[in-house]
């Protein structure tokens, strides 16, 4: 029965903007304590902008403009409206409004966790929380960093930090009560990427919130962390030891497979992980664009008796979906072949126009929901029925209020949560700081599922 708006928001704002900076021997914290308390002030000159950095992008703005006359333009050659990009901005800020653009939404015991990838200058914290306890009847409610404000402070120097967090975009809760999500490493500034420190799995256990493991993903499996923006995790709770995770790239269409238990990390390359060229041309919020991204969202199946279970997968740019077995992933033997046979298969074609960001099973129901980003909702597929367009369904759609799904998450009390963050308009126009441009969403998979033919 559709969805439900739980938050929504004209711009993000954050508990600590970041006028506050950590003492590099201080204590860890959200910011709210006074000066002497390992913080200090952010000084004047503690800024990541560099004003030949600022001149170089108005330049190739300029450039972009004038060869690109058609509205038709990758991601990473927009034709960006400058006067927007720097709305209001006082490069030394450490919290520019405009430039904050949510990606993420996990919930956890009520605590909704959301992401803030670092694509451009002014974001204070790129990992945050809302405290749905404290702040839920809110309707625009402030972020809390998470784990604290210190582990996601940028250092104007660009220091390699094991410690701090640079860029995340998604995030996963595995059985076993911690989050898990990829730290990029990358600042990912229009025209001036930097990779400030290898990209990481991080895991942090929810019961207290102290880092469990971090694990560095080597040059030898990926060059930079660009590509990596979401995970999935295929732990057993009584085995919390013997996790995977499973990570798309969407950049160098490859899925990583991580051992917990051996701390080691293989990559498998296939052409499924490939998008579709007729799948990239997109036409989203009023913006016509084609983008190329690869192998973009996994989600597990149930456990068969033998332990393992199906993962499913799809590149966004695409409407197929694909599947593959956990035990294919977990064998590292498997990643060297060069000819994976049938391991990797077609499920089939959702039909034209169903590109999807994320997706997510649900463990009781079967039932697969998707994000829509070319028709502005949700999707859904009940994995006990044939995969055929027939058997797709519509939960939601809102071609105003719910322009690009960023993502979509099922939490342990069923529900689905959706963020919707009109990234298209964001890249390629000029959002309006006068409307609701960011909502969360929230629905039981059942009510969800209901008047569907989803249905069980
Ligand atoms: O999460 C996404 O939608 C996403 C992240 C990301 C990073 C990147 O460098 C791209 O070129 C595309 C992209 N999509």
């Amino acid at each position: 029965d559709g969805m439900i708006e739980v938050f929504g928001w004209k711009q993000m704002d954050f508990y600590n903007r970041g006028d506050r900076v950590p003492n590099e021997n201080g204590n860890r914290g959200d910011g709210g304590g006074a000066v002497g308390d390992g913080y200090k002030k952010r000084p004047p000159s503690g800024t990541i902008v560099f004003p030949d950095q600022l001149h170089g992008l108005l330049e190739s703005d300029k450039r972009s403009k004038r060869t690109v006359d058609k509205r038709i333009t990758s991601r990473d050659d927009p034709l960006i409206n400058i006067e927007s990009r720097f709305q209001n901005a006082d490069t030394n800020d450490s919290y520019i409004p405009y430039n904050n653009v949510p990606m993420g939404a996990t919930h956890y015991k009520g605590r909704l966790f959301v992401t803030m990838p670092r694509r451009r200058i002014g974001i204070p914290s790129t990992l945050n929380y809302i405290d749905l306890l404290k702040d839920g009847k809110q309707y625009s409610p402030k972020l809390h960093a998470y784990p604290d404000f210190e582990t996601n402070y940028l250092n104007p120097n660009f220091p390699a930090n094991p410690k701090r967090i640079i860029s995340v975009y998604r995030t996963t809760v595995d059985a076993c009560k911690r989050l898990w999500f990829i730290d990029t490493g990358m600042l990912e500034y229009p025209d001036n990427r930097t990779q400030v420190q290898r990209p990481a799995i991080w895991v942090i256990d929810l019961s207290n919130d102290q880092v469990l493991h971090r694990f560095e993903i080597p040059e030898s499996i990926v060059d930079t962390g660009r590509g990596l923006a979401s995970i999935a995790v295929d732990v057993f709770e009584r085995a919390c030891n013997e996790a995977f995770a499973y990570i798309p790239d969407l950049l160098y269409r490859q899925l990583y497979v991580f051992s917990l238990n051996d701390n080691r990390m293989w990559a498998f390359s296939h052409n499924y992980f490939n998008f579709d060229p007729l799948g990239g041309d997109l036409q989203i919020g009023g913006q016509t664009f084609r983008w190329d991204d690869g192998i973009f969202s996994i989600t597990l199946g149930s456990y068969a008796p033998d332990g393992y279970r199906t993962v499913y997968f799809h590149p966004m740019a695409s409407n197929t979906e694909f599947e593959v077995d956990s035990s294919v992933l977990q064998n590292e033997a498997n990643a060297a072949r060069s000819d994976h046979g049938n391991d990797f298969r077609p499920l089939g074609s959702r039909g034209d126009n169903h590109q999807s960001t994320m997706h997510s099973y649900d463990q009781k129901s079967g039932i697969i929901f998707y994000a829509e980003i070319q028709r502005n909702g949700i999707g859904c597929w009940n994995t006990n029925k044939p995969f055929s367009a027939q058997n797709h369904g519509t939960v939601a759609q809102d071609a105003q209020r719910m322009i690009y799904p960023s993502d979509l998450t099922i939490d342990d009390e069923d529900n689905i949560w959706m963020m919707t963050n009109s990234m298209p308009i964001f890249i390629y126009s000029t959002l309006d700081p006068n409307v609701v441009n960011f909502r969360v969403w929230k629905q039981n998979v059942n009510e969800a599922a209901k008047n569907t033919v989803c249905a069980p």
